[in-house]
């Protein structure tokens, strides 16, 4: 059996209680048939409240499912010993409890507990392991720092290497991008498809990055609001419409020729703009937030980028407006809009 983690008639879900105290199942999402494969980085995507959370913890094992199976390596998750699954599977969850006083080397060190005898005791191929996990996750000059200090960036970075250290076969992470800034958010999923492809690990990852998930993502789980699970290339989910589906909103739209979101708003009027190409993208951007939808003329206002660098706004009505900058020439539109 080649592939690493399985689900077949998976139903996942919380127990809850009625009103009458009787226990029952709330189903999140049922009927699952999913595989994530060897060397693939799956990205499981989805609105807030579709289930990310709880399908990656049923798939660790963390949450009991509702019905069905998971498997790792053809092997039931439900039948093997704590110890024998955390030697197949690692799990990066969000929260940030670190044991108070340990370095970064000791956290990821930790790591190694279910390859330690009974005492825990580390030997030399454990601490080869915790630095090669460190090397591999670029934290390296991290490893004596106090981890309570580390940043949000690198807290992050130590915890991946925490569960490399454990050399598992699958590693599941639960929002790794969460908190971090833009470069960050790039270079967590960036490394987490290195670890799949040049260490042929299994790895599966929620996040709410939805255009760096479509950029990198081998596959996507993409979960939507009504309880379905969907999966495919990123390019296969964009064409057949159902991330615009799971996503879209009154605010926002999903333009899939950029695979990318898009201000939704009301439209106030029509706008043409005459500028070379650095500068007309960023005037189409600042009209859309401006409620002015461009169309090929004639439109109630005209953009010009003039010679001497400055944004020339004709209007229908013959007024002109000079606009030294984009703000200018924002505030300058929205006038219009109060008068
Ligand atoms: N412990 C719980 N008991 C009962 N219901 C729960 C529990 N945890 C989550 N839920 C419910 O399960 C559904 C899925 O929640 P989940 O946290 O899995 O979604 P998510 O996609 O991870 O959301 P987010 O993007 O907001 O983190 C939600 O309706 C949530 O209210």
């Amino acid at each position: 059996m080649t592939e690493a983690l399985t689900a077949h008639g998976l139903s996942v879900g919380h127990r809850t209680r009625t009103a009458w105290g009787r226990a029952v199942h709330r189903v999140v999402l049922a009927d699952l048939r999913l595989t994530a494969r060897p060397a693939e980085l799956t990205v499981l995507l989805g609105p807030n409240g579709s289930g990310k959370s709880t399908l990656l913890r049923t798939l660790c094992g963390l949450l009991p499912p509702v019905a069905g199976t998971v498997r790792i390596a053809g092997a039931d998750l439900a039948a093997q010993s704590p110890a024998a699954l955390s030697r197949r599977l690692a799990v990066v969850l969000t929260d940030r409890t670190a044991p108070a006083l340990l370095s970064a080397r000791e956290l990821v060190a930790l790591g190694r507990h279910p390859h330690t005898g009974f005492l825990g005791r580390l030997r030399p191929a454990d601490l080869a392991a915790v630095d090669r996990a460190l090397r591999a996750v670029d934290a390296g000059h991290l490893a004596h720092r106090p981890a309570t200090e580390l940043s949000d960036g690198e807290w992050q970075r130590v915890l991946i290497a925490r569960a490399l250290a454990q050399e598992p076969r699958v590693i599941l992470l639960d929002e790794p991008t969460a908190f971090l800034d833009a470069p960050s958010r790039a270079a967590v999923t960036v490394l987490l498809r290195e670890l799949a492809h040049e260490h042929g690990l299994t790895v599966v990852a929620s996040t709410h990055d939805v255009e760096l998930a479509l950029r990198l993502a081998d596959v996507v789980w993409l979960a939507d609001r009504e309880g379905r699970l969907r999966t495919g290339a990123p390019e296969d989910l964009i064409h057949s419409g159902a991330v615009a589906a799971a996503f879209d909103t009154e605010h926002l739209a999903f333009d899939p020729g950029t695979a990318s979101f898009a201000l939704r708003r009301p439209s106030r009027g029509t706008a043409s703009v005459d500028a070379p190409p650095p500068l007309r993208p960023l005037l189409e951007r600042l009209l859309a937030r401006e409620g002015l939808t461009v169309a090929p003329g004639p439109t109630d206002i005209h953009i010009t980028a003039a010679d001497d660098d400055t944004l020339l706004l004709s209007r229908k009505d013959g007024g002109t407006v000079r606009a030294p900058t984009f703000e200018d020439l924002a505030r300058a539109l929205r006038t219009d809009k109060e008068e």
